[in-house]
């Protein structure tokens, strides 16, 4: 948030600008231009670190870094996990020689199952406000990043597990027909919050994103591409190493000419959430904590665990 908001909050006219952008061929924002000729120690620089539920691979010559999401089984947004990815965010945010990032999963089949329902389920009021806070923290996160972010979506994504992708700059999808993404909340008996929504106009438009978040589409790649929810789908192998290729065409990009245009789009969304937290997460704990609501989401527990019977 302070990287966007020091963005946004950056006062100049068009000379001004141009003289930013100018400079911009040296410098990338604040982040130091990464030198196509590598010297000696240059080469094939990478660190890397891992949390218990992340992985972050980091190539300082490239200034891309991989986030691997790694928690069994199927990435499901718990509180926890939730806090991992907002700590390695944070610190890849804060990082200058981190430009560019690709979001993935080490899980098979799955990208991220989304919200974990059972921070949702039985859970006192307080706990479910702690825990949509960190929601609407991941979100900020994300989609006011500076860096150029690509979700390499190697398996199903629904509901929260697609909001993290479409926070992205540019989504890929692998061609198979046993995956799926969307906002599929209405499904369960929940609603998509507000911001959720708009992430999702913002994206598709407003009548693909009436039918979907009203009838809870889930869409085969093939049918997400159509509709804009992904820009690419490509063969399942190819996921990561299209995201390398994409990443790159993006930081090619002057980088405070991109930064300050993804600030300017995404800024109305993100002010829409920064001014409303609280009430946000009023919201959502008296509708989660509803009987009538707690019933649905039992019973769709009890449909996952049938389903795999
Ligand atoms: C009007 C004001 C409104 C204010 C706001 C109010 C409302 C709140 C809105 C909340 C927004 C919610 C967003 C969400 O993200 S809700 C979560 C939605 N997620 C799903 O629907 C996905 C469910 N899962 C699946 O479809 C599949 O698991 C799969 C991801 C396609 C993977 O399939 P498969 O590989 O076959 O794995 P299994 O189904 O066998 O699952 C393995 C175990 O994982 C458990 N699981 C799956 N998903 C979740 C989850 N999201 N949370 C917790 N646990 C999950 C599953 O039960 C299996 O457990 P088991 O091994 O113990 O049986």
């Amino acid at each position: 948030m302070m990287a966007v908001r020091s963005c946004l909050g950056v006062k100049f006219g068009v000379s001004g600008l141009l003289s930013q952008l100018t400079s911009s061929t040296r410098h990338h924002g604040s982040r130091p231009c990464v030198s196509p000729i590598l010297t000696p120690q240059h080469r094939n620089t990478s660190s890397s670190s891992t949390s218990s539920k992340v992985k972050v691979d980091l190539d300082q010559n490239t200034g891309v870094a991989v986030m691997h999401m790694q928690s069994p089984p199927v990435n499901s947004l718990s509180l926890d996990f939730i806090t991992e990815l907002c700590i390695s965010l944070e610190k890849l945010e804060m990082d200058k020689g981190c430009r560019g990032l690709i979001i993935t999963s080490s899980q098979p089949k799955v990208f991220s199952a989304g919200l974990d329902i059972l921070e949702m389920y039985g859970k006192s009021p307080e706990r479910c406000g702690e825990f949509w806070k960190s929601v609407q923290e991941l979100w900020l996160k994300l989609y006011s990043s500076n860096m150029v972010t690509i979700a390499a979506v190697n398996g199903s994504s629904p509901a929260g597990g697609c909001l993290m992708a479409l926070t992205c700059d540019y989504r890929i999808m692998a061609d198979n027909p046993a995956y799926s993404i969307g906002l599929n909340e209405t499904q369960l008996g929940i609603v998509a919050p507000f911001w959720f929504k708009d992430t999702l106009m913002n994206t598709i438009g407003l009548r693909n994103s009436e039918m979907a978040l009203q009838l809870g589409l889930l869409y085969k790649p093939q049918d997400a591409l159509k509709v804009g929810l992904v820009d690419q789908v490509v063969p399942e192998d190819q996921v990561l190493p299209a995201a390398v290729k994409s990443v790159n065409k993006w930081l090619a990009v002057p980088e405070h000419a991109r930064q300050i245009t993804k600030s300017m789009m995404r800024k109305s969304t993100i002010d829409r959430l920064t001014s409303n937290r609280e009430a946000d997460i009023q919201n959502f704990v008296s509708f989660i904590t509803r009987e009538s609501i707690q019933k649905s989401l039992r019973g769709y527990m009890e449909l996952l665990k049938q389903k795999k019977a």
